[in-house]
């Protein structure tokens, strides 16, 4: 009696999730630098979400492998892998979306902006090859310094013609995974119900939660604990380089952070309301033009950029504080995509 009672709920579950493949629309998402250390976990990622129906996984070197691993999982999505510059082109034909995680990772003592010299340059040539192949895809740019490379593609999709202000992302996603798991630790609520915002940019002190908005509140946090909070969710993928001691920077949380962002960014364009995540977006809600906070998705892309609320005294003072070091990234990516 009840192993068929289980057996009737297996094969419902099964109909559902065949059900909910079948009618979601077909969605072609690419990652660009798949065979990294962020973007193996993240192409496995993408392969176990039904939203997906072809993965494409393109690098320099390593995808026909980690294309063929990935491949044997038994979901929805087609993978293909591809490699080198003369496929990319088929690697981004079609394309929804288009997660970018290509570029060098920090070592300990390096700062974000250390990566610029090597990682602007692979992003401008990946942005070009965007704009010819699939010029109407939603970008989710991963790749540091985030500060500096959104606005990269934003002047390479300009010079194009391409550009869409609605359909480019810097992920900040991970500093929203990192607040949410700190904050829910010291006010002892459920980690799974948390809610934080956190707005500005991507790296160090531009990196602002707002623990005043966060939800649900729990045991109430005297200044000290928002200020060690903050300093640590500013400092999180620091704590993970040192960490790795050489090794790298934060991939596996990211991939996680990635995954999380490019479904809210899948179900938007399937027209699911009310998916709202915070990102790296050209923005108006300050006087800086690209800025983090909480942006509302819908089925091209961004469909509201979502102010920043009350702030306390403190969020205020962090506010201003950021914004000459974030102006001065965003002007020294487009001086780059503009020189030559
Ligand atoms: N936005 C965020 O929150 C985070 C961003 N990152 C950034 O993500 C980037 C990647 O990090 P990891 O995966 O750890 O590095 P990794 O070195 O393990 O992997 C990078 C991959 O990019 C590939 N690549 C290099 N040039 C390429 C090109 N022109 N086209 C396609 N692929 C290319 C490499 O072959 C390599 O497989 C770094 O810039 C890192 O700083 C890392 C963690 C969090
Ligand atoms: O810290 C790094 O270099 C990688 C990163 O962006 C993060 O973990 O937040």
């Amino acid at each position: 009696m009840r192993t068929s009672m289980f057996r009737s709920v297996e094969s419902a579950l099964r109909r559902a999730r065949c059900f909910s493949s079948e009618s979601s629309p077909k969605r072609k998402v690419a990652v660009l630098g798949a065979a990294g250390g962020i973007g193996q976990p993240l192409a496995l990622l993408m392969k176990l979400n039904p939203l997906v129906s072809q993965l494409s996984l393109y690098d320099i070197a390593g995808t026909p492998g980690v294309a063929a691993d990935v491949s044997h999982i038994n979901t929805r999505s087609e993978v293909a892998g591809y490699m080198g510059e003369d496929q990319l082109g088929q690697a981004l034909e079609g394309c929804d979306l288009v997660i970018i995680p290509a570029g060098v990772p920090r070592k300990p003592g390096m700062t974000r902006d250390d990566l610029f010299n090597i990682n602007a340059g692979i992003v401008k040539s990946l942005c070009t090859a965007i704009s010819k192949y699939c010029p109407n895809a939603l970008v989710n740019m991963i790749s540091n310094p985030v500060n500096s490379t959104v606005p990269i593609a934003a002047e390479v999709f300009k010079k194009a013609g391409t550009y869409d202000e609605k359909k480019l992302f810097g992920v900040t996603t991970l500093d929203v995974v990192r607040a949410k798991t700190f904050y829910a630790g010291k006010a002892k609520v459920p980690v799974a119900d948390v809610n934080v915002p956190v707005v500005g940019g991507h790296a160090g002190i531009t990196i602002l939660p707002l623990f005043s908005q966060a939800t649900p509140k729990g045991s109430n946090l005297s200044d000290e604990e928002i200020t060690a909070l903050t300093k640590r969710t500013q400092d999180g993928g620091t704590e993970v380089v040192e960490a790795k001691a050489g090794k790298g920077s934060a991939t596996l949380s990211m991939a996680y952070a990635g995954a999380v962002f490019a479904d809210a960014c899948l179900k938007g364009l399937n027209g699911v309301p009310d998916i709202v995540e915070c990102s790296y977006v050209q923005s108006n809600i300050t006087e800086l033009p690209f800025f983090a906070s909480k942006v509302r998705l819908g089925k091209n892309g961004v469909e509201e950029v979502l102010g920043l609320g009350s702030l306390t005294d403190y969020e205020k003072q962090g506010l201003e504080s950021l914004k000459p070091e974030l102006l001065s990234s965003i002007e020294k990516g487009i001086k780059f995509a503009n020189q030559d």
